[in-house]
């Protein structure tokens, strides 16, 4: 069960969840792409409207958690704080200890409808602001933004965003899926897997790669200066962040959707400068790296998705978080799947020299 979770094809670019090519899956909702993963088949109409009435039904959150993410420090990545509130939340979720299949599925629903709502009430706060309560007539990616801004996105930044959500939600054991996994075969409960989850997620080598892209963007200012950037950094041997990827050698297939998108994105608002930008450090990393050495350096699905959060006004202090909103059903997917084995994961630490 658990391989027809995600399908990655590394060489020739090629990923599905649940059998389904991933361009095909970003036209649709993403409450549709979180049943596919969790519940291991697309819902019909029914199951969707139930699915997603759920969903959008659980979205709010209570006044005590409000009150903990005022007690935030925001100065730091909003991941710290997510990864605080969702193991505080834990504790007022009264199927807590009800570890059945249908407990677990009520927490699961609990877990993606409440994690949006959390990261917008963090970033009103932390910007002076009154969260703003969810509304469930919303899609998950159209209220996301409705509760960060205070107003309606437009029908563009809605699509883009839901689109985010489904192309960031899977990628079989990657670092975070793997330790929700991990923690999930001990039979610890939901909460306990998606917080190992967000703990790794957090760091630059993995989802936090998404928050140095946007703040590499900032700094490169215009398209003038990125080639410079990148062959100052690549002659100090630092890496590009937003580049590089362990299992694709070629394209990452998410990285060329998120391109189109960007590139959507910058002509709707009449503004090229930062995906011009962008497309200059991809030509010269692939000109230095591909071509002349021979390193297979491509875009991964951190790159053009931080320049999305640029013309989206997404701080880089959000990315994380942004990710783990879409992510958080593939980790449950996996963690389901992982309690059905009934099997602790304990590998021995020779197979580290493998990793
Ligand atoms: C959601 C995700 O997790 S997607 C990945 C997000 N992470 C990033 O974008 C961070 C930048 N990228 C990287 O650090 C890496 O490419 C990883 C972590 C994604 C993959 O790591 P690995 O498969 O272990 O590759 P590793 O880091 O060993 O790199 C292999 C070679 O390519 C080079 N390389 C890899 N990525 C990059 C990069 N982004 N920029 C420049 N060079 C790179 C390395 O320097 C190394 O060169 P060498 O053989 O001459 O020493
Ligand atoms: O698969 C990986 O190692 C990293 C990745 O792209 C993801 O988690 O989306």
């Amino acid at each position: 069960m658990s391989k027809n979770i995600c399908f990655i094809d590394g060489l020739e670019g090629i990923l599905k969840y649940r059998e389904i090519d991933i361009n095909q899956l970003v036209e649709l909702p993403y409450d549709a792409v979180s049943y596919l993963l969790i519940q291991g088949e697309l819902p019909g109409d029914q199951e969707l409207a139930e699915y997603a009435a759920c969903l959008h039904g659980e979205r709010e959150v209570n006044r005590e958690v409000i009150d903990v993410i005022r007690m935030c420090n925001f100065n730091i990545d909003s991941i710290e704080a997510l990864r605080t509130i969702v193991s505080f939340i834990s504790q007022f979720d009264p199927d807590i200890n009800d570890s059945s299949p249908e407990g677990n599925m009520r927490k699961a629903i609990r877990l993606i409808a409440k994690i949006p709502t959390i990261v917008a009430a963090y970033f009103r706060i932390a910007n002076g602001k009154q969260p703003v309560p969810p509304d469930p007539s919303l899609s998950h990616g159209a209220n996301f933004l409705y509760m960060l801004r205070g107003n309606k996105p437009t029908q563009l930044e809605a699509e883009v965003m839901e689109k985010d959500f489904i192309l960031s939600a899977e990628h079989e054991l990657n670092a975070s899926t793997f330790s929700s996994r991990v923690t999930a075969s001990t039979l610890s409960d939901l909460y306990s897997a998606v917080v190992s989850g967000l703990c790794t997620l957090k760091g630059p080598l993995h989802g936090g790669a998404r928050a140095e892209v946007v703040t590499m963007i900032e700094e490169i200012a215009c398209p003038e200066n990125a080639e410079n950037y990148v062959l100052d950094k690549l002659s100090k041997k630092e890496k590009i962040m937003g580049f590089g990827h362990r299992v694709y050698k070629t394209y990452d297939p998410r990285g060329t959707i998120f391109k189109q998108l960007a590139k959507q994105l910058a002509e709707a608002k009449g503004d090229m400068h930062w995906y011009n930008t962008a497309e200059v450090v991809e030509n010269t990393v692939i000109r230095e790296l591909v071509e002349k050495k021979g390193k297979p350096i491509y875009p991964n699905v951190d790159f053009y998705s931080g320049v999305i959060y640029k013309y989206m006004d997404i701080p880089p202090q959000l990315a994380t978080s942004i990710f783990a909103i879409g992510r958080v059903s593939g980790w449950i997917a996996h963690c389901f799947d992982q309690y059905e084995k009934k099997k602790i994961i304990r590998p021995r630490a020779f197979m580290l020299d493998e990793c």
